[in-house]
C-alpha cells in the first residue's frame, strides 16, 4: 500500500514552484528576460510589440466562426497569458464583453460540461461539507473578492448545475477588466449542490454530482459552513452571491455578519436606478406620476423595483406613495393580496390590493389596466414585450420607458429593434444584453445596455479598498447615484441612458469613490486614512491601485533590473558587467537567491496603441 502510494506520489506531474509562469513565454518579452526566465529558446525568436501580439490576437479571433469559439479561444489566451488578455480586452472592450460575458457565457454555461478543457476556478461539494475548511486551503492564492453561484438560476436559462461556473468566471474577469482588481486575487466558486436538470443528471459527460438539488435547509447549513471558511481563511473578503434561484435568504442572514452582496437583487437595483435617474430626466414625468409594470417578480425584479421606491421617496413621495408606483407581474399574473395561493415572501411588499378582486392575467391586459409609463422586464421569457404592446406604450407616453433585462440575448422581452420600431423611436430604451446601434430616420440610436456589469466591480473595489466589514445599503444605493453622475455632457445630450461601455475603467473609478463615501458615512470602513482626503485624492488612489495590465510589465521590468543590479553588486566583476550582461548571466548562474518572481509581462513601451 505504502509503495503504491508512493509510486502514485512520484508519477503526479506537479509543477516545481520554480518553473517558469504561463506569462514567462509571453512574445513580446526581451532576449535578455528570456535568458533571466529560462524560457530563452522556448518562445518562438521573434521579439512583438503588443501591437503585434494584438493584430495577432483578433485575427485569430475573426478566424473563429462561432461566439463559442470566440469564447473558447479568449478562455485559452487568459490561461497562458493573463496580462495579454487583459490588454487585448482593455483596447476592445465593447467587442469583446460580449463573448466573454452575455450572452456568449450563456451558451458557455450550457455546453461547460461537454466544452470542459482547463481548471478555472474553484467547486466545493456537497460531500466535502464538514470539510470545506481543508479544501478551501487547496486554492494557491490569496483572495480579495470571489463570486459564489450553486448554479440554480443561471441568466435566464434555468437550473445548470456546476455547468454554472462560467458565470463566476466570466464576472470576475469583468471585476478585473473594469475595476482592475488583480486577477490572481479573485476566486470563482461554484457549488455542487445537486441540480433539479434532469437532463444534466442523466448526460454522461456532466461533472457535477448526480443528485437531486439539495433541500434549502441543507443549502443554508452549508452555506453557513462556507461563509466561515472563507472569512477565516482569507479576513478581509468580499463575497458576491451570484445566480442562485432563491437568494433572499442568504442575503438576509449574511449581509450583516459578512462583507457580502447579492449582485442579481442589489447589483441590479442598482444598475436600473442609476439609467433610470436618467430616464426620469428625460420622460419630463415626475416620479408621482411614473406608473412601472414590471414582468418578472424575483430576485432582480424585486430587487429593481426596491431601489427605485427608495429613489422615489428620496424625490419627495412617502413610501406607501412610492410603493404603489409598481405593480409586479409574474407566471400567475398580476400580483395581487387576493389572488388564489401562497405569495412567496418576496413578492409581498409590492403585492396590490387596489384591484377590486379581479385578476389579471396577460401583460396585454395588466398594460391597458395600468397604462404604465415604463415597461421593465426581468421575466425570463424573451419576446414578452409584443409589437401591440410596444405600440401601446408610445401611444400613451410621449416617452415610454422600455427596459427588456433578461438575459442573455434569446430572453429578452423584445429587441432594440423592435422596441424603435413599435414605438416609433421614441422609446428611452437600456436591455441586459448587448443590441447594435440601430439606423432609424437617419439618425444613428445607440441602445443603453442595463447591465451589472456597470456597477458590480466598483462595489467590489469599494468594498475592498474600504476595507468595509460589511456592505450596506447606502454603499449599493450610492453606486447607482455615482454611475449617474458618470454620464459625459455629450452622452447625455445624445439622450443616452448609461455612459459608453468603453470608458468602464473611468466610470468605475466613479462608483468606487461613491461606495467608499457611502461606507465612510455608514461607518464600516475600516481604511480610516480614507477618511480625510479629497475626493481628487480618493480618486488617484483608487486608480493607483487598480491592476493594470498596460503597466504590469513595467512593474515587473523594473524588477528585473533591480535584481540585475542585485547580481552585479555581489559580483567581483560588478563595474565592468552592464546590466544586460548581467540579465544574460542570470541564465546560467541564477539570481543566486534562489528566487523567481511569479508574474511577468511583456516589456516596456509596447503599450502605445493605448487609447
Ligand atoms: N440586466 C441585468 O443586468 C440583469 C441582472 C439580473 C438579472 N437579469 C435577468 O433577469 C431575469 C430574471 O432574473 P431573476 O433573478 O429575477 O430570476 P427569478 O427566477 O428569480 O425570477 C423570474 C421571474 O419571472 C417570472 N416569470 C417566469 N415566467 C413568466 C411569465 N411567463 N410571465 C411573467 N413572469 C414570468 C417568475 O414568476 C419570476 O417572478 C434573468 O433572465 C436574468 O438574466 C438581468
Ligand atoms: O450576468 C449578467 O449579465 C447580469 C445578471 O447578473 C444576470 O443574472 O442576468
Ligand atoms: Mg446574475
Amino acid at each position: 500500500m505504502a509503495n503504491l502510494h508512493t509510486a502514485a506520489h512520484n508519477h503526479r506531474i506537479r509543477h516545481p514552484t520554480n518553473l517558469p509562469a504561463p506569462t514567462d513565454y509571453d512574445t513580446s518579452l526581451t532576449l535578455e528576460a528570456r535568458k533571466f526566465l529560462k524560457t530563452y529558446g522556448l518562445t518562438p525568436p521573434g521579439v512583438d510589440t503588443f501591437e503585434k501580439q494584438s493584430e495577432r490576437c483578433l485575427a485569430i479571433l475573426n478566424s473563429r466562426k462561432t461566439p463559442i469559439e470566440k469564447y473558447q479561444y479568449l478562455s485559452v489566451l487568459r490561461n497562458t497569458n493573463v496580462h495579454l488578455f487583459y490588454r487585448l480586452l482593455a483596447e476592445n472592450v465593447k467587442e469583446l464583453t460580449p463573448l466573454i460575458y452575455t450572452p456568449t457565457v450563456g451558451e458557455a454555461c450550457q455546453r461547460w460540461s461537454e466544452l470542459y478543457t482547463q481548471p478555472e476556478g474553484m467547486y466545493l461539494s456537497f460531500e466535502d461539507r464538514g470539510n470545506l475548511h481543508s479544501v478551501i486551503q487547496n486554492w494557491p492564492h490569496d483572495v480579495e473578492i470571489t463570486v459564489v453561484t450553486d448554479g440554480s438560476r443561471i441568466l435566464g436559462l434555468g437550473d445548470l448545475g456546476i455547468n454554472g461556473m462560467g458565470i463566476p468566471v466570466g464576472k470576475l474577469s469583468l471585476y478585473t477588466a473594469c475595476a482592475g482588481i488583480h486577477p490572481l486575487k479573485t476566486l470563482p466558486l461554484c457549488l455542487d449542490l445537486g441540480t433539479s436538470n434532469e437532463s444534466f443528471r442523466n448526460d454522461p459527460l456532466y461533472l457535477g454530482s448526480r443528485r437531486e438539488k439539495v433541500t434549502a435547509e441543507e443549502e443554508k447549513d452549508f452555506l453557513d459552513e462556507m461563509m466561515a471558511a472563507l472569512t477565516e481563511r482569507w479576513p478581509g473578503i468580499v463575497i458576491q452571491y451570484e445566480d442562485f434561484k432563491n437568494p433572499f435568504p442568504s442575503l438576509e442572514r449574511y449581509q450583516e455578519t459578512y462583507t457580502m452582496f447579492n449582485d442579481d437583487i442589489q447589483g441590479t437595483g442598482a444598475v436600473i436606478l442609476g439609467g433610470f435617474i436618467n430616464a426620469v430626466k428625460q420622460s419630463g414625468v415626475a416620479p408621482a406620476d411614473q406608473r412601472a409594470v414590471f414582468l418578472g417578480a424575483g430576485s432582480a425584479g424585486v430587487g429593481v423595483a426596491k431601489q427605485l421606491t427608495e429613489f422615489f421617496m428620496k424625490e419627495g413621495l412617502s413610501e406607501d406613495d412610492a410603493k404603489r408606483r409598481f405593480w409586479l407581474v409574474d407566471s400567475q399574473g398580476l400580483v395581487t393580496n387576493d389572488r388564489p395561493g401562497k405569495l412567496a415572501d418576496h413578492k409581498i411588499y409590492f403585492s396590490r390590493d387596489d384591484n377590486k378582486g379581479k385578476q389579471y392575467k396577460t401583460l396585454e391586459e395588466i398594460v391597458e389596466y395600468v397604462k404604465p409609463t415604463i415597461l421593465m422586464g426581468l421575466s425570463t421569457i424573451g419576446g414578452a414585450f409584443t409589437p401591440k404592446i410596444l405600440s401601446r406604450m408610445a401611444e400613451m407616453n410621449d416617452r415610454p420607458v422600455i427596459f427588456p433585462l433578461s438575459n442573455p440575448s434569446s430572453k429578452s422581452e423584445c429587441t432594440f429593434e423592435e422596441a424603435i420600431k413599435y414605438t416609433n423611436g421614441k422609446c428611452l430604451f437600456a436591455s441586459g444584453s448587448p443590441f447594435p446601434t440601430l439606423n432609424f430616420g437617419g439618425k444613428d440610436l445607440v441602445p443603453g445596455q442595463g447591465n451589472n456589469m456597470y456597477v458590480f466591480p466598483g462595489i467590489g473595489l469599494g468594498a475592498i479598498l474600504s476595507k468595509a466589514v460589511s456592505v450596506t445599503q447606502n454603499m449599493i444605493y450610492s453606486s447607482a447615484e455615482a454611475l449617474a453622475t458618470s454620464m459625459l455632457p455629450t452622452e447625455l445630450q445624445d439622450h443616452w441612458l448609461y455612459p459608453d461601455i468603453r470608458r468602464i475603467r473611468e466610470v468605475s473609478v466613479i462608483v468606487t469613490r461613491g461606495v467608499i463615501r457611502a461606507a465612510q458615512r455608514d461607518g464600516v470602513d475600516r481604511e480610516l486614512a480614507l477618511r480625510n482626503i479629497s475626493d481628487e485624492e480618493l480618486e488617484e488612489y483608487i486608480r493607483q491601485r487598480m491592476y493594470d495590465p498596460f503597466t504590469e510589465h513595467e512593474k515587473v521590468e523594473r524588477e528585473l533590473v533591480d535584481l540585475a543590479e542585485k547580481v552585479m553588486t555581489n559580483s567581483p566583476m560588478s563595474p565592468k558587467v552592464k546590466p544586460a550582461d548581467a540579465l544574460g548571466g542570470a541564465m546560467t548562474n541564477g539570481n543566486g537567491t534562489g528566487q523567481r518572481r511569479s508574474t511577468v509581462t511583456s516589456r516596456p513601451g509596447t503599450s502605445g496603441g493605448r487609447k
